[in-house]
């Protein structure tokens, strides 16, 4: 598991370790991990050149202790003070111990291998201030290490409220912070690097599935079992009007996570033209899929499924019929345009807070909320939210959404909670992207045609 934390509940944990430890120690931690990650990047010290940017707070201490480190590596280490008068005198001291020196200004300077952004961090109010974004601006294309965070995102909420430091590479410590995983702010960190500094943490609020923890919530049969114990999910999805819907939504329902479906829309001949295995017509099951592609008809589906008193997964056409909270488990699966329309504001303002829009619709509706983009958000009401941080850009094609409601429903048919159907669901959704694609393109149809290889990865013994 990837755990994100907030900034009061890093704080509350140092606040113990130092106590407990000589002054000092953790700043020593946090840099020495830092100046390694540099020179790991750099692919060496002797000869480059590295350029800090250092704010007034402990996030500028950690750049001038990792500068210290490489100069002593025998980079040449330059320092840009942007907290006016205030610098960490000792992290300085540091610096200018090894060689290091203080620049004015950075205009008409050569320009150097790499910038470390100790501008600012967990301390960070508001956006970069003027000086530091002219300074931004003029070394754009320099790739940046970020120490903790990018300077300029919000740490808590991933959002952005103007320009910021765009890393290569973000070196944080102790725990991942929420920004490191929740976008617009985690598009800014390239690839985030952990430094384990000894914080002892409480649950994060925020987290990410990986490999094995999905592994572990794989739904598996019983050697004892028969279909039904399986579980048979429904799926109410397709109309005339659009029918390939149906078809992929059961195909992503049909990926072998549960004993049996049932198809129960308006596409009913091609569905089972296309899948055979699956039953058609209404009848018992453990959760219903409704809405992809389901038309004017999904505010009956919606409500017929609702009157059946089990776990729903909501998707597409049938999310416009949802207006109030649910009475019985739901996951809903909108994209940014669908959550803008069911809270009643623009897709722009969707896209620049989702964690904060998913956690508000999640608790509006009563239901886990499942907001689909680049990196996945699956809130539910209380506030813990999954993120989903393994799909390929590619996945970004027509259907594939559809295939996305009927895993999900599969998952909630098997028995997983909703928050569970939708962190494991998109998970699985996304690394079959990854494995079908091979780095290359995927349509709807491949991404659910890969879903039991993903499974069968899972499964193998490395990895239970
Ligand atoms: N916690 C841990 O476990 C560990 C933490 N460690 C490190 O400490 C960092 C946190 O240090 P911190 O608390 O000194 O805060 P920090 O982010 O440097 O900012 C401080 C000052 O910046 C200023 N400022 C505010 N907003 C600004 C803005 N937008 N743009 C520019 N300046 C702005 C503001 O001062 P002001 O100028 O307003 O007087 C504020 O007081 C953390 O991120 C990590 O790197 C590790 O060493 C070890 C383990
Ligand atoms: N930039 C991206 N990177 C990775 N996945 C993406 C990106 N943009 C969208 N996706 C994923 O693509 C899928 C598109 O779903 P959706 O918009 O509902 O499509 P449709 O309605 O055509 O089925 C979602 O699973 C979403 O998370
Ligand atoms: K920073």
């Amino acid at each position: 598991m990837r755990n994100a934390h907030t900034v009061e509940q890093v704080r509350a944990a140092e606040g113990l370790l130092l106590d407990a430890l000589p002054e000092g120690t953790l700043m020593r931690r946090a840099a020495s991990g830092l100046a390694f990650a540099v020179l790991d990047f750099l692919g060496g010290g002797y000869g480059r050149r590295v350029l800090l940017l250092v704010g007034s707070g402990d996030n500028g201490g950690d750049a001038l202790y990792a500068g210290a480190a490489l100069a002593r590596r025998g980079a040449g280490v330059e320092a840009l003070l942007l907290g006016g008068d205030t610098v960490h005198r000792r992290g300085l001291a540091a610096l200018l111990a090894e060689g290091g020196r203080v620049v004015a200004d950075v205009a008409g300077a050569h320009l150097p291998d790499v910038v470390v952004d100790g501008i600012v961090g967990i301390g960070g109010q508001g956006g970069l201030r003027p000086d530091a974004v002219a300074v931004v601006e003029h070394l754009r294309g320099v790739p940046v290490v970020a120490v903790d965070v990018p300077s300029g995102v919000d740490v808590d909420t991933g959002e952005v409220a103007g320009p910021h430091v765009e890393a290569a590479v973000t070196v944080t410590f102790g725990t991942h912070k929420i920004a490191h995983l929740v976008d617009p702010a985690a598009r800014a960190c390239g690839a985030v690097h952990l430094v384990d500094i000894g914080l002892d943490l409480p649950p994060a609020p925020v987290l990410a599935l990986q490999a094995s923890d999905v592994a572990a919530l794989l739904p598996v049969p019983d050697a004892a079992g028969h279909k039904y114990t399986r579980g048979v999910v429904g799926v109410r999805a397709g109309s005339a009007q659009y029918p390939g819907a149906g078809v992929l939504c059961v195909s992503g329902a049909s990926t072998g996570l549960v004993g049996m479906v049932r198809y129960d829309g308006g596409a009913d001949a091609l569905v089972h033209a296309c899948h055979p295995e699956v039953v058609v017509g209404a009848g018992q099951v453990q959760a219903w899929v409704v809405g992809s592609g389901g038309g004017a008809d999904a505010a009956k589906a919606l409500a017929r499924s609702r009157a059946d008193g089990v776990p729903l997964v909501v998707d597409a056409d049938g999310l416009a019929a949802v207006d109030g909270p649910l009475d019985v488990p739901a996951l809903l699966t909108p994209h940014a345009g669908e959550l803008a329309r069911m809270l009643g504001v623009d897709r722009a303002e969707v896209e620049a807070a989702p964690l904060r829009h998913a956690r508000a619709a999640a608790e509006r509706f009563a239901a886990v909320v499942l907001l689909k983009g680049r990196h996945t958000l699956v809130a539910e009401p209380g506030g813990r939210v999954a993120v989903t941080t393994v799909a390929p850009p590619w996945l970004a094609t027509a259907g594939s959404g559809d295939v996305l409601a009927g895993l999900c429903g599969a998952l909630l048919a098997a028995g997983l909670t909703p928050f569970d159907a939708g962190a494991v669901g998109s998970w699985l959704h996304g690394a079959a992207a990854a494995t079908a694609g091979a780095g290359g393109p995927v349509t709807a149809p491949d991404v659910a045609a890969a879903v039991p290889t993903v499974c069968r990865a899972l499964l193998a013994p490395s990895h239970v």
